[in-house]
């Protein structure tokens, strides 16, 4: 099982190897070069199967013999020990074939905890077998980076650079990334937005020399890992509704389009996805992409979903090269368009085939506020935000096609979003006891100015990885 880059100038390497590198030399993302499937027994053999052992089966055919099967299946069962629900992600109906599937019943709330639990333990398994240490960095718009640092908080052969928006995260979402005390953490308060700080991750992996000398690697979706993780909630749900034998729909809200991607991932698999429905908020880059056939980057709007506050949507590149028949030159001239100009237009055959399986809606922050209070007055369930646009998608989904059963992915515990959840509903969602006392903790943060110079600076002077590499 190897990996290539979208941008097609980056040696195959395994999974392993992909997950350690993070962003391929080239600039481009990984993909597999060929794409594994499950045959349709092996999916109905998923149905009342547990959530660890499903895993099991979907990554372990992205892995290949990269991993041993023994030690990948003891990495999954620790990945998802911690969940505070037996299910893991347990999917809850809220309304007449509609669907939300809760993936934030991790250590912090949030979607991202599914990946990257499983993240710490492979790259805690990774060095050990590469003879490696590592550096870690992220951005983040709030989710990814706390998720990150509970999964690698503490590990000793692993250094963690967080980059955030400064100001543009909730307080929750601040203090879970502020209020660690491991040593190998370092939450960056970035002066800029999710785009710059993403930005600059990329950049430091085009630093001449410097990936090398810290042994960098990434923890967004842009690092195949994550995506490969994000696969498995789509099979267990779509079985629990009765696929292979019934196709499903899912309703995503979506920022950097790792987690929708993770979707079109388990239907190139086999799984029977009938339509994958993108949920923006105002910054709707994605919406206006398969309305108007250009990808056209605008300035990021602040909402009420802060943590899609995202512009560039890293992972749409690797949709364009699948629907550009895995052409890599197509990749290159539109990233480079996109650098140069700030837009790219897809070739009408590629678009068809996008809009052949992604539909996509932009939620606004007042349609926001409908759904919460809606579904907090009829349901009596309170959605945070991100929740809502993805809820709200899908019912426009469902009123295409009111037979076949629609999933929203429940993406973030309300409480990660107290103010604009009880400004909608007028109920104050409560932090889950083991981050009752999260907002009394002390925070260690350092604010840095929108400068990939500093933060290379930050990173030599304060990881561990590069004093003992130097
Ligand atoms: C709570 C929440 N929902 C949805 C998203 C969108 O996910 P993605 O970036 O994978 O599209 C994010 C992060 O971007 C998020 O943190
Ligand atoms: N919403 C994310 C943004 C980064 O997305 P990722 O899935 O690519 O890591 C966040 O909360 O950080």
């Amino acid at each position: 099982m190897l990996y290539g880059s979208t941008r097609g100038q980056a040696p195959g390497i395994d999974f392993v190897e992909a997950m350690l590198t993070g962003l391929a030399p080239d600039g481009g993302l990984y993909v597999p070069e060929r794409w594994p499937t499950l045959s349709r027994d092996t999916i109905a053999g998923f149905a009342g199967a547990r959530y660890a052992d499903v895993a099991k089966v979907v990554i372990g055919a992205m892995v290949g013999d990269a991993i041993a099967s023994a030690d990948l299946d003891r990495m999954i069962e620790a990945a998802y020990a911690p969940f505070r629900h037996k299910a893991v992600c347990p999917l809850v109906q809220a309304g007449d074939n509609l669907f939300l599937l809760e993936l934030f019943h991790g250590p912090t709330l949030a979607f991202k905890d599914v990946a990257m639990r499983l993240l710490g333990q492979l790259l805690d398994h990774a060095p050990k077998t590469r003879a490696a240490r590592a550096t870690i960095v992220g951005a983040t718009s709030g989710d990814t980076g706390s998720a990150a640092i509970d999964a690698f908080g503490g590990l000793d052969h692993v250094d963690v650079f967080i980059l955030y928006p400064h100001g543009r995260v909730s307080e929750v979402q601040r203090r879970q990334m502020t209020g660690s005390r491991a040593p190998n953490v370092h939450a960056l308060a970035i002066e800029g937005t999710f785009d710059d700080c993403q930005a600059m991750v990329k950049g430091l992996f085009a630093s001449p020399g410097f990936r090398e000398e810290i042994g960098l690697s990434v923890v967004n979706s842009i690092n195949w890992a994550r995506i490969a993780a994000q696969t498995v909630y789509y099979f267990t749900a779509a079985v629990a509704l009765g696929a292979p034998g019934r196709p499903v729909s899912f309703a995503v809200p979506t920022g950097n389009f790792g987690d929708i991607f993770a979707g079109w991932v388990a239907k190139r698999m086999g799984l029977p996805i009938e339509r994958l429905m993108i949920g923006t908020n105002e910054n709707d880059i994605l919406a206006r992409t398969l309305a108007t056939g250009t990808y056209q980057l605008r300035g990021v709007i602040p909402t009420t979903s802060p943590s899609m506050d995202i512009q560039v949507s890293s992972n749409f590149e690797r949709l364009l090269f699948e629907a550009s028949d895995r052409d890599s030159a197509t990749v290159v001239d539109a990233m480079a368009e996109l650098s140069r100009t700030g837009a790219f237009r897809i070739a009408p055959q590629a678009l068809d085939r996008i809009r052949s399986e992604f539909a996509a809606e932009t939620v606004d922050a007042a349609a926001v506020t409908d759904e919460i209070a809606a579904v907090q007055r009829d349901n009596d369930y309170t959605l945070d935000p991100h929740t809502a646009i993805g809820l709200r998608a899908a019912r426009t989904l469902l009123r295409q096609n009111p037979t076949t059963p629609v999933v929203a992915l429940a993406t973030a515990h309300a409480a990660k979003f107290p103010d604009a959840v009880e400004r909608a509903s007028g109920v104050r969602p409560k932090l889950p006891p083991h981050l009752a006392d999260l907002l009394d903790r002390p925070e260690r943060v350092s604010v840095l100015p929108n400068s990939r110079a500093e933060v290379e600076t930050f990173i030599r002077r304060h990881g561990r990885v590069a004093k003992h590499r130097a």
